[in-house]
This record gives structure tokens, sequence and C-alpha cells, in this order.
């Protein structure tokens, strides 16, 4: 055991232990001979020595030169005793590298979208760093990221093996050769691997396409570049890189000497939301730019991996086509490039989307950035995305890997890759049913929210028509008042002309036929107004009764047409996973021993029964159960939606109708304000007329020419106190009507001014558009 144990004057490690083999060395883990501190170190072996002392230098002096977190940190360098050969020593990183991450089955399509995130950010501030220091990698791969895990269990990631690196200004050159054949630049590569255009150099933009290669292995868990029979297909492998068209990001030849497939997008397996891909494929695509016209500086991929790196994600459900979607929100972004977001992932306009987050809508069009007031939305409670236009997308199943096909004979080499890739695919159906399961969840959940919206709308719509119907009858019976009462006025005028009573500066009969006209007028163009508010109420109101229908909008509904929580797919998945590891296991030692036995066969070949199994369990699982429930419940999404949208529809019809209607009332209220002021004026000076006549006398009859009889006396003093009084009476009776016309303004006022009180009320983001003008911007 002992013999294993190694030293230098600081540090010992265990030779037994080796953390990672590279083609100049070693790296085993070690402590500080003092703290205890775990490290690596990396020891050199005998090719190394072969390479020029200068070259062999020059990776202590650009470690010795770098300090960045994303830069694996040099701690010393040492001499090994007692041969004396030196050794770097370094942080010790945890998790291996990001090939190892890549290696794992769940991850054979692709990291998930958060730690994808992560690499990209954290390896280019690596890269970065080196820039800065004008030192060129030219050695980036996944195996030369290290991984470790922080205590809240985020990754972080770390360049490391500088043994090809060297300092280069941005416009140098260079000659030698180093890197790693599938992340080569196609230049590098014609020289390194195909030994063709000799003297050629190269720029520092070598390593944008490594990063390039390794970035899109990251997000695919595959290599962009594929020649049939991988690396030993050499001129294929150049023919694909060096021939590809501009935008395209991968190139792969599944048969011998077939053709390529070209792809200028990241595969459907890839599990990166549809948000980032839009904006990872464009940074690709000039990464992998072998056109050094059309290629990338490094400045320009570093403002573009900060400003992705930089922006906020927002989660989305859109029901009509069975998606969560996540939103790459910029800071500044307000509403309408949010919303311009949604519809580059949905094809709906941003006026026909009717947003919802907590149940409550999202109306605000105002130009703060969205960060500043929408609230922390999560995957599991996004922002709810409907379209107010019934159109729905066609349903599109999650994309999960392809098992391969099984042989039924035992090949005990080829048998563990063989379950290593059904594992993987297994690992990538089981995401597709959590992916469905959560789709589901929020199917239901959008339904109850959507009907909820509907009811809190009819039931609003029906207390506003309430007041409105309220208002427009108080109206009706205003206006009957008062023309009743300019009409008993002009009445008792013409009565008092056809008297003898003449009240001094009075032209009764010109009086009476002045609010004769008033009377004729104001009633006729008030009845004309009344009688369309009528016509207007009448179709409200039956509108109202299909709004009320949406009282009742979820009741048909049933959560259970797709697959709930209590079917325990995922469980079910966990169990396959499970089992099919073992067989991987036991693929694996099988492949480690020279030969079986015949009992050992005969166990490789149950296993590999079960292996079929086993896949065709999942497919099952997951074709027939998981996404056939899913089609079905997005069917009857699709026929509840039909109906309740055209609900919501009337209701914002409606909602402009009783506006309508509002105003028209209103404008009736000024035109009965207008008569009942010309008739109260009337009244007014006729009152004070009537109030100066001379008192009748007996003396006075016999001058009027009247019958001059006692009771002819009588009856011209009771006519003119009888049209005093009636005049009296009009004035209180208008007076009355004033009031209540003045009352019920003030009220609509009131009711309006509330209306807008709740559209300001939270903040200006919640405003209330009507659609209409939301389709009109
Ligand atoms: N600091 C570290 N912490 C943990 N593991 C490490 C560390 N440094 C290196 N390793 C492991 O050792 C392996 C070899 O390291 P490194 O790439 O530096 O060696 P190399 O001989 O330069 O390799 P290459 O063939 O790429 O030139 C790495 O892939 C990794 O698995």
């Amino acid at each position: 055991m002992a013999t294993n144990v190694r030293g230098s004057p600081t540090f010992v490690w265990d030779t037994s232990k080796p953390l990672g083999q590279g083609a100049t060395s070693m790296v085993y883990m070690g402590r500080n001979k003092k703290t205890g501190d775990e490290v690596a170190v990396k020891v050199f072996n005998s090719q190394s020595y072969q390479r020029p002392f200068s070259v062999q230098r020059r990776e202590f002096e650009v470690m010795q030169k770098l300090s960045h977190e994303n830069i694996v940190k040099l701690l010393a360098i040492e001499e090994e005793s007692p041969s004396r050969a030196k050794v770097i020593v370094m942080e010790f990183c945890t998790h291996g590298t990001l090939y190892n991450l890549l290696d794992m089955a769940e991850n054979n399509f692709g990291l998930a979208e958060e730690e994808f995130l992560r690499v990209l950010a954290q390896v280019t501030a690596g890269v970065k760093h080196l820039r800065d220091n004008k030192i060129i990698h030219r050695d980036i791969k996944p195996g030369n990221i290290l991984r470790s895990v922080r205590e809240d269990g985020r990754s972080v990631f770390k360049l490391t093996d500088f043994g090809a690196a060297r300092e280069l200004e941005q416009d140098e050159e260079f000659l030698s050769l180093y890197g790693t054949d599938e992340y080569l630049h196609p230049d590098m590569y014609e020289r390194a691997v195909l030994r063709k255009s000799r003297g050629k150099q190269f720029g520092v933009y070598v390593d944008l396409w490594s990063l390039g290669v390794t970035f899109y292995h990251a997000a695919t868990g595959s290599l962009p570049f594929r020649p049939f029979g991988g690396r030993k297909n050499r001129e294929t492998m150049h023919q694909i890189t060096a021939k590809k068209e501009h935008d395209v990001i991968s190139g792969v030849q599944d048969t011998h000497g077939g053709p390529i497939r070209w792809s200028k997008d990241l595969p459907p397996t890839c599990r990166l939301s549809r948000g980032l891909k839009s904006l990872i494929t464009p940074c690709l695509a000039k990464l992998l730019e072998k056109d050094q016209n059309l290629t990338m500086t490094f400045d320009d991929f570093f403002l573009r991996v900060d400003d992705i790196a930089s922006r906020t994600p927002y989660y989305a459900f859109c029901p009509s086509s069975f998606s969560l979607l996540t939103l790459y929100a910029r800071g500044r972004d307000d509403m309408s490039q949010l919303r311009q977001l949604i519809t580059d992932q949905t094809d709906i306009p941003g006026g026909a989307q009717l947003l919802m987050v907590d149940g409550k809508e999202l109306k605000d069009e105002s130009r703060e950035p969205v960060s500043s007031y929408l609230p922390h939305v999560s995957p599991e409670h996004p922002i709810f995305v409907f379209n107010k236009l019934p159109e729905f997308k066609r349903f599109i199943k999650p994309a999960v890997g392809k098992f391969p096909d099984i042989p039924p004979e035992t090949m005990v080499d080829t048998d563990y890759p063989l379950s290593k890739k059904c594992y993987a695919v297994l690992h990538s159906v089981r995401n597709a049913v959590k992916v469905i399961l959560q789709c589901n969840n929020l199917m239901n959940m959008a339904v109850k929210m959507y009907s909820n919206h509907i009811q809190h709308k009819s039931l609003e719509m029906e207390l506003s028509m309430g007041h409105v119907m309220r208002g427009c009858s108080d109206a009706r019976s205003w206006k009957e008042h008062l023309f009743s009462s300019l009409n008993t006025q002009a009445t008792l005028l013409k009565a008092l002309s056809n008297s003898n009573v003449k009240p001094p500066g009075l032209d009764v009969m010109g009086r009476a036929n002045m609010l004769q006209t008033i009377y004729q007028t104001g009633n006729r163009e008030c009845t004309q107004v009344s009688t369309s508010i009528h016509s207007k109420l009448d179709k409200a109101v039956s509108m109202l009764e299909n709004i009320k229908v949406g009282q009742t909008a979820d009741a048909g509904w049933d959560p259970s047409v797709g697959c709930m929580p209590s079917d325990r797919c995922i469980e079910k998945m966990d169990v396959l996973i499970s089992k099919m590891h073992k067989v991987v296991l036991s693929f694996k030692e099988d492949r480690s021993r020279r030969a079986l036995n015949n009992n050992d066969e005969q166990i490789h070949r149950f296993d590999k029964n079960k292996l079929k199994e086993l896949c065709i369990t999942a497919r099952t699982l997951v074709e027939d159960h998981c996404v056939n429930r899913a089609s079905m419940l997005f069917e009857a999404y699709k026929q509840f939606y039909s109906k309740v949208v055209q609900i919501h529809d009337s209701g914002e019809r409606l909602d402009a109708l009783v506006i309508d209607i509002y105003k028209q009332q209103k404008r009736l209220c000024d035109k009965l304000k207008v008569s009942g002021k010309q008739c109260a004026a009337q009244t007014e000076s006729c009152l004070s007329a009537l109030g100066q006549t001379e008192p009748v006398t007996n003396g006075e009859v016999s001058n009027h020419g009247d019958n001059g009889t006692a009771s002819s006396l009588g009856t011209r003093q009771e006519r003119l106190d009888g049209v005093l009084d009636g005049l009296q009476l009009t004035r209180s009776s208008l007076e009355e009507v004033r009031a209540l016309l003045d009352e019920n303004t003030s009220l609509m006022e009131r009711f309006s001014s509330l209306q807008d009180q709740d559209q300001g009320e939270d903040d200006k983001s919640w405003e209330y558009v009507p659609y209409q003008e939301q389709n009109a911007r």
C-alpha cells in the first residue's frame, strides 16, 4: 500500500487512485501534509518530457498568470521526491469533468436548461479571463472542463489543462498543432489529422470553434459533426466541417458512404426550451463558422453570452398548444416585448393574448419593465396564455430518444453499450412523462382559471347591468314626470290666455306656445334616445343570459381524462429505470470478463430479454397511456375552450354595449336637464308676472267685458289662483326632477370613476384594455 504513496515537500498523493489520465500526465488525488486539504496533483509522464523544454514550462507559466473562479486554481508547483520531477498541484474538483456529466444516462440527450446555462456562462467567463490575459487554450473540450459542486448544490465549471495553451494576441498566428480531433477547427484538422496544408497558420479563432462544438455537445449530448464510423472516418469528417453551409450547426452521416443529414437547428430530443434554443442556435452557427469573414469575434461572443445569461426566464403555459414556454426577457423588456416573446413561440398575436397570473388578468401595456411588477413565476405557477381566438396548435408529443433494436444473440462486447443506449433513452422517456404530467396539471389549472375568470366577468356584468337597468328606468320616469309638468304648464297658460286676466308684460299665449314647442321638441328627442336605450337594453339582457351560462363553464370538465398523479406513471418509470440499471451493470461486468461460463451466458441471455421487455414496457407506458391520454385531454380542452371563448367574447361585446348605454343615458339626462331648465325659466317668469297682476276687483270685471256676475268674478280670481298654484306645483315638480337628475348624474359619475379606480387601483400595468382596443394597437 505504502509503495503507492508519493510526495513533494508539502503534498502527498496515492498513485493507486488516479482522478484521470491525459496524453501527457496522470492526475491523482492528494492532500496537503499540514492541513489535510484535498488537492489534485498532475504528474507528467515520459511522453511529456519529449516536448521542448519551453513548451513543458508553458503550462506552469500560463497557470501562474491566471486567477479566476472558472479556471482551475494553481496551488503550487513542487518537485516530487525523490525524482525531482515537477508536479502541478491544483484545487481538487470533486465532480469530474463536463464529459463525465454528459456521459451520465440522464444527460445523454443533453443537459437540462439550468445546467446548460451554467456551462455556457461559466466556461465563457473562464475563456474571457484567458483572452484578457491574451492566452489561447487550444484544447477546449468537455474533458477539459472540470466540475465542482457548491454547498447549495449548484455546479461550478472550471477550465483546465493548459498543456496546449500559450500567449497569443488577437491578430497573431501560430503554427503548432494541438487539440482533440472532434473539437478541432477544420483548418487545424486538415493539417493535424489529414496532414494537408502544411505551413498553414492559425489564430485565436480556433478556440471559438472548439467552444461551439463543446456547447453543442453540452446541449444535445452528441457531437455536431459525425461521420459514419466516427473518428476514423477522417475525410468525411473534414468534408462535413469544411463544406457545410454557413448556418448549419450539425452534419451526420448515418450509413457508410451515405448522405449527410444537415441541420440548422438543435435536435428535437435536446432538452432545452424553445426560448433558449432560439437564442443559442444563432450563436452556435456563428461559432461553428469556418469562414473568417462570417465567424464572430471574441468580443461579439462575450456580448452575446452575456446577453443570454443576464436574461430572466419567465415561465408560461399555453393550453392551446399544450406547451410550457420559457420566455427569456431582458431586464428592460416591458409587457409588449414579453408578448412578442410569446408570439414568437405560439404565433398568438399580442392583441389576442389573454394573460393570467395567479388567477388575475395581466392587462397592462405600460412601458415599465416587467421585472418591476410581474410576480415571481415558476414552471409550477406560470403565466397562463389564452388565445382570445379559438385557434389551436396540433398536439405534439414531447420528443424522446428512440430505443435501439435489440438483436436476440448474446454479444458481450456490444451488449454493454447497447444497454447503455437503452438506459439513456429510458431516461429521456422519463423526462417526457414528467413534462406530460406537468402539462396535464397545468391544463387543469388553466381550465379552472379561465372558468373562474368567466364567472367573475359574468357576475361583474350582471352587477353593472343591474345598475344600468335601474338608471334607465329612473330616467324614463323622470322624463315622463318632466314632460307632463311641461304639458300641464302649457295647458294652464293656454287656459289663462283664454281668460281676461292680463298679467303685465306677459304674453301668455306666446309663452304657452313656447312651452308647447319645448315640450314637443324635448319630448321627441328624449323619446328617441330613450327608445334607442331600451332596445339596446333588451339586447344586453339577452346577452347577459348567455353569459350567465359561463357561471358553470367548467361543469363538464373531467381532469382525469389525462393521466393523473394517482396513475403513478413517474414512479412506474423509476422502477423500470432501476431494473434496467441492474442489467447495464451486469452487462458491464460481463464485458470485463474474458469469457462467460454457461451459467453466466444463460443469465446474460435472460437479462437481454429483460432489457427488451423493459424497453417495450416503457414505450407502451409513454405512448399508449401518457401521450394518448394527454392528447385526449387536449381534445377535451379544445371543446371546452371553443365554447367558453364565445362567452368571453360576448362578455367583451356586452361590456362595450353597457358603456354605450351609459353614454346614451348620460345624454338623455343632459337633454332632460336642458328641457327642465327651459321650462323652469318659463315658470319663474310667469310666476313673477302673475305675482304683479292686480288683484281682481268688481269694477274691473265689467271693464274686462266679463259677464259681471259674482260667480264669474269668483271664477276669474279662482282661475288666476289656480294658474298660480299650478305653476307653483310645476316649479316644485321641476325642482324635484332636477334634483333627481343631478343625483343621477353624480351617481353615474361616481360609478364611472369607481370603474376607473378599479382599473388604476393595483398598478398601471394591470389596467383593463378592452379587447377591441387591444386589437387595434
Ligand atoms: N483539479 C482536478 N480535480 C479533479 N480532477 C482533475 C483535476 N485536474 C485533472 N483532473 C482529471 O484528470 C484528467 C486529466 O487531466 P488533464 O486534462 O489536465 O491532463 P492532460 O494529460 O493534460 O490531458 P490531455 O490528454 O487532455 O492533454 C482530467 O480529464 C480529469 O478527469
